[in-house]
């Protein structure tokens, strides 16, 4: 087990947001989780990347307790691409992608060989090598999320934590980002809010509601237009392509 989430429960204030979330992560799934704005899903990976301490509940990675590592420790199993809002760095898109690299250094540590050709790599990765010595600022935001995600994967850990890893991104770019991440092997979860993205992609899904997962497994066999009418209340269907690929049409916008 990458990781799992026991009895995750979260609060700002008074505000409950999340409620027992249990999470079990498959070694090298690709794990999707979906549910509408302000269901939790960016307050769940925020605990398990560490940004916040939940109130109640335990979370484990690799069969020992998260909060037993240090941060730097546990940013060696993982990586994490947040929500992204268009950053003014002042760095060349090189060394916005070698900061991936600091959890494997010890203080002031140079960077090696091994370092540049995994930056390198990872930017090739998303196509983005070209822009190696570009000032991060001045790319665009669709190309910026590539260059974050080029820094996500050069870190190089077990486990990548994605929030909406397809927002600014074009058609093109979603399904590149898509595949790309599908070809890693490793653990990915990550928090989506294009369906037919998801459907498309994740081997698992875990659907939220109101701070509670009301629904979780294969996707194939857990997304169905009764789900998605209980959690987003549109109506759908759901067709599969000739390569058996989820697809879904949204029949009616009557917001009920
Ligand atoms: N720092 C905060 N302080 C207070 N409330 C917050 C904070 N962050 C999030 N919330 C609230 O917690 C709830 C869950 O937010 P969260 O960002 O986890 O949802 P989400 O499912 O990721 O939403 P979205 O799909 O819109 O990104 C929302 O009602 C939000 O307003």
């Amino acid at each position: 087990m990458s990781i799992k989430v026991e009895g995750l429960t979260y609060s700002y204030g008074h505000q409950n947001v999340l409620d027992s979330v249990e999470i079990q992560l498959q070694r090298k799934s690709f794990t999707g989780i979906i549910g509408p704005n302000g269901c939790g899903k960016s307050t769940l990976l925020k605990c398990i990347y560490r940004v916040l301490k939940p109130q109640i509940g335990t979370i484990w990675l690799e069969d020992k307790l998260l909060n037993s590592y240090s941060v730097k420790e546990s940013s060696k199993y993982i990586s994490v691409m947040a929500q992204h809002n268009s950053y003014q760095f002042d760095f060349k898109v090189k060394d916005i992608v070698m900061m991936g690299r600091a959890p494997h250094k010890r203080l002031l540590e140079r960077d090696t060989l091994k370092d540049y050709q995994i930056v390198e790599k990872a930017l090739e990765s998303v196509n983005m090598l070209e822009f190696s010595e570009r000032e991060f600022a001045t790319l665009s935001g669709g190309e910026q999320q590539r260059v974050l995600l080029a820094r996500a994967l050069a870190q190089d850990a077990r486990t990548l934590i994605l929030d909406e890893p397809t927002n600014h991104l074009d058609i093109t770019y979603q399904l590149q980002l898509m595949r790309i991440l599908k070809k890693q092997d490793i653990t990915i979860f990550a928090a989506m809010h294009d369906l037919n993205i998801a459907a498309m992609y994740c081997d698992y899904l875990y659907i939220m509601k109101a701070g509670r997962v009301i629904a979780q497994g294969e996707t194939q066999k857990i997304l169905t237009p009764e789900r998605i009418f209980e959690v987003y209340q549109v109506e759908s269907q759901i067709v599969q392509d000739r390569n058996g690929k989820l697809h879904i049409l949204f029949t009616g916008d009557q917001l009920k």
